[in-house]
């Protein structure tokens, strides 16, 4: 995969190279370039914003910077991109948003500031028939989209395969079964008094399934009952209901 990302603040996006997603890009199974707005300014001072039309509070990204910054990251690869408009007004990104992504060739990140992008550089991408994507991480407002772009980073690439020591991780993280994950437990057996539940150190692995699926259950009723209600008619067994 590759992840282009468009910024005014390129040194915001360095995380990327740490830990995991460094050692993803290291073993080749990511190409991430970050480019800064400001190389497609062309007045001495770089301006990438202006006043709002109609007024109101804050300044808005310029669309003739945007626009020739997109065409030219996007000329630099004939793979097709999703560009990825991240701002509080979009659709929400999940788990299956990233698990979608996940299987993208290329992902282009567009990263505003002030009070977000000109309309129109959407508008102008979405009729030349390329997919833009406008998302929000969740309902509260950033003062820009590179810390969200951080986050869908993560949650996408660490769905590649080869990235992940072991699959299984991803395949029983939260959400993955429409559930929350239940606690977890480690050495040593008995920490300030607390044990750990006695059914974890059985060794009868159906019974520590069926401990694991009720500690879902009961978190994701207790914390997230929307997404209890979301989970399609067939997803909860019987011995899920009696729980
Ligand atoms: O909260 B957000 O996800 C977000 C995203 C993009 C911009 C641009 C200016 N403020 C922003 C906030």
């Amino acid at each position: 995969m590759r992840i282009d990302v468009i910024t005014i603040f390129p040194g915001y996006l360095a995380p990327l190279r740490e830990a995991l997603l460094g050692r993803a890009i290291s073993a080749g199974l990511v190409d991430l370039a970050v480019h800064d707005l400001r190389t497609w300014t062309r007045d001495v001072h770089q301006a990438v914003d202006d006043a709002p039309y109609g007024g109101g509070p804050g300044m808005v990204m310029r669309p003739q910077v945007w626009g020739e910054a997109l065409d030219a990251v996007l000329a630099l690869d004939e793979r097709p991109a999703r560009i990825v408009v991240p701002t509080p007004a979009g659709r929400p990104f999940t788990q299956a948003t990233a698990q979608a992504w996940s299987g993208d060739e290329r992902l282009l990140f567009t990263c505003g500031r002030y009070e977000g992008i000109d309309q129109r550089v959407v508008d102008d991408a979405r009729r030349r028939d390329l997919t833009v994507d406008e998302v929000s991480i969740g309902d509260y407002v950033l003062v820009g989209g590179e810390v969200a772009v951080l986050v869908m980073v993560e949650a996408v690439v660490r769905l590649l395969p080869g990235v992940l020591g072991n699959p299984a991780s991803a395949e029983q993280d939260s959400f993955s079964d429409g559930l929350l994950e239940g606690p977890a437990f480690t050495r040593p057996e008995v920490w300030r008094g607390l044990a750990v539940p006695d059914v974890l150190r059985s060794g009868n692995h159906a019974k520590i399934a069926r401990w694991r699926r009720d500690r879902a259950l009961e978190r994701t009723a207790e914390r997230r009952p929307d997404l209890l209600a979301a989970l399609p008619e067939d997803a909860l067994d019987d011995a899920d209901r009696a729980f």
